[in-house]
């Protein structure tokens, strides 16, 4: 492999909450690398997953979903997002099919492009996903409307559900990138720990488990992860995590009836936890209560936003 030949670089996938960005990240990279439910607003940094074929390697930076910032939480986000775009070598906006009378949402389109991206000047591949919610007629002509609109450097519509036209996008990013040697070997699928990882899953899982405003008050710190089965590998790891609340009545909700709720919340985490390592570990978890956690900046500064 000469440098010449082999491309390396970043990509950012950016949109709308509910976008489907953490959908085709995993499906690009063949893992599930980042959490994926139907609530929007489930990532909340940046998560880095990396591609290589024999032509080129793509470290996709995932972002939060752009939102109207309601409280700190939100502008913390915002300000990832701001920071991670100065990275990029190519942006993927993001824009989901609507399947309703109107292509997709252009009143955040028109924002996105206009107040996100032509700012940062960087070179765009606009990404139409969810085509399965539309016809191939209707997508020709969205694709029209967006060359025309916002004139970026390319177009292409794919389902991230259902794995379409995901070679064509890769071909699509492959010339943006700098021409360089690989940034890292070839069989790394993130530069995130595995703690970040066993974290994000209890995260999903309390997305999926429980209703409501709950999963938004919550943010999971990994207290300890101490690897036992290096020394001996009849012991399990042991980790320990707090799950913190913004109030004791979604404590309760956590716990729920006789600690029913978190002991299922435990036992779907630990399973997706031990696929993740390949090893059994011990999960412990704590639900801790700190009051606003997402108004206040200590915290926010505490838990890495
Ligand atoms: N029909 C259809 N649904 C999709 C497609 N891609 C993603 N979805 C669904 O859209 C929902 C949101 O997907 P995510 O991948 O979590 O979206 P996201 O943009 O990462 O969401 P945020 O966490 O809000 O930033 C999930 O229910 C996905 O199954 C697609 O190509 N077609």
């Amino acid at each position: 492999m000469t440098a010449t030949k082999f491309s390396c670089g970043f990509a950012i996938i950016i949109g709308p909450p509910n976008a489907g960005k953490s959908t085709l990240l995993n499906e690009l990279l063949d893992y599930k690398l980042s959490i994926v439910t139907p609530k929007p607003q489930t990532t909340r940094k940046k998560i880095t997953g990396i591609y290589h074929n024999d032509k080129c390697q793509i470290i996709f930076l995932d972002t939060p979903g752009i939102m109207k910032p309601q409280q700190k939480l939100h502008e913390s986000m915002l300000g990832i997002i701001r920071e991670t775009l100065k990275d990029a070598d190519i942006v993927i906006a993001l824009l989901p099919y609507s399947g309703k009378k109107e292509f997709f949402d252009r009143e955040f389109a028109e924002e996105l492009f206009s107040s996100w991206l032509k700012p940062a000047g960087k070179k765009i591949i606009a990404v139409l996903n969810k085509s399965d919610l539309v016809t191939e007629e209707r997508q020709r002509e969205a694709e029209a409307f967006v060359r025309k609109t916002w004139n970026p450097a390319a177009v292409l519509s794919v389902s991230a559900l259902k794995g379409s036209n995901l070679p064509a996008l890769i071909d699509t990013i492959q010339p943006y990138l700098p021409l360089n040697y690989p940034l890292y070997p070839e069989d790394t699928l993130s530069t995130a720990p595995e703690r970040f990882f066993v974290s994000e899953i209890i995260r999903e899982k309390i997305f999926l488990l429980y209703g409501r405003e709950v999963p938004y008050s919550t943010e999971v710190v990994i207290d300890e992860f101490r690897e036992q089965h290096e020394d001996d590998p009849k012991r399990k790891d042991l980790i320990r995590c707090s799950v913190i609340v913004e109030r004791e009545t979604q404590k309760q909700i956590l716990i729920g009836s006789k600690g029913a709720a978190l002991k299922k919340l435990g036992q779907t985490a630990r399973k997706d936890i031990e696929e993740l390592l390949g090893r059994p570990v011990f999960l412990e978890l704590f639900i801790k209560v700190r009051p606003d956690w997402r108004k206040n900046q200590n915290y926010l500064k505490s838990y890495g936003y």
